[in-house]
């Protein structure tokens, strides 16, 4: 059974999360960088986690930063989207998903809040709390700001040229101030998607996917609502959170028959069953 973490948080007892953030980079050549992931995670997939790895391994071989750390970010309640579960429960999975990371953190800041955060001030936020709070990352040569970038998808940025999604002053403050690592997508043609974001194209770094992976938030819904197995999709503990708390099936319930009952969280129904699982 998935041990998820208690619903204690709140933000009076909200705390920067920072055990998984190096303090210090040993290269005096190259610039701390630290990738925020912004979104809904509802709910978290294994591509999410892969556009971590795949940022940071573009970074090593492509640019002069270090990764330090990352965040997943995910979008507090009043983001109101079809399929977003409760916040409590997205943050519970994010957290389980990053179990195994040493460098990937869940801040829940964003989704603590009850009224909807734009991205800029979500940066702003991770920008306070390592720049200015902690004063940056150490180096051989004295501490050194931290980059805090947006990682995304080619979706996500392709809706900065959709008119009356984001406010022509947000996507300047966000590609000046600290700028975007893109992952390209299937069905998001990148050079349209980057058309009208050329004033900051020194910001954007565009990563090819090697491996194309199209799993989406959408598609593990979809294949609850279906009683399709999820599993391999998600991490593990995720799968088995989502059973437990009946998430995204019908009308946002668990299973409305005893189709599923016998069989292993998130398997498929052809999976054979075993006595005592479920
Ligand atoms: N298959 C994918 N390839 C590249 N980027 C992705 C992919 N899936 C998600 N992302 C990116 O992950 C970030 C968080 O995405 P989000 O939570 O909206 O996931 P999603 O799978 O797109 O969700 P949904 O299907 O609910 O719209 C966004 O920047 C999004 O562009
Ligand atoms: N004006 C803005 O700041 C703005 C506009 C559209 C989307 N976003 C962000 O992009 C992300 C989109 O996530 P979804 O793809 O799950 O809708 C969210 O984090 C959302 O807050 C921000």
């Amino acid at each position: 059974m998935a041990t998820a973490p208690v619903d204690t948080l709140s933000m009076d007892t909200y705390e920067f999360p920072t055990q998984r953030l190096r303090s210090r980079i040993d290269d005096p050549e190259r610039m701390p960088l630290v990738l925020i992931a912004c979104g809904s995670f509802s709910p978290i997939t294994f591509l999410h986690l892969r556009m971590f790895e795949m940022a940071a391994d573009y970074a090593r071989f492509n640019t002069n930063f270090e990764v330090v750390g990352a965040y997943i970010s995910a979008v507090g309640d009043a983001y109101k989207k079809t399929g977003l579960a409760k916040a409590e429960h997205r943050i519970n999975m994010c957290n389980l998903a990053v179990q195994q990371s040493s460098w990937i953190s869940v801040d829940p800041w964003e989704a603590l809040h009850e009224e909807y955060l734009e991205t800029a001030k979500v940066l702003d936020h991770f920008d306070r709390e390592i720049n200015e709070i902690r004063g940056g990352i150490e180096t051989p040569s004295g501490p050194k700001k931290a980059r805090i970038a947006l990682l995304a998808g080619a979706d996500l940025i392709q809706t900065m040229s959709t008119p009356g999604v984001w406010a022509e002053a947000d996507i300047d403050y966000i590609l000046r101030n600290f700028g975007a690592f893109i992952v390209e997508r299937s069905g998001t043609d990148m050079d349209e998607a980057l058309a009208t974001l050329q004033p900051w194209r020194d910001n954007i770094w565009v990563i090819q996917q090697l491996v194309q992976n199209d799993i989406s938030s959408t598609k593990i819904r979809l294949f609850r609502r279906r009683d399709m197995s999820i599993r391999y999709l998600v991490p593990e503990p995720v799968v088995q959170y989502i059973e437990e708390h009946d998430l995204y099936g019908e009308d946002g319930q668990g299973q409305s028959d005893d189709k599923g009952k016998g069989r292993k969280a998130g398997e498929s129904i052809a999976a054979p069953t075993s006595s005592g699982s479920s």
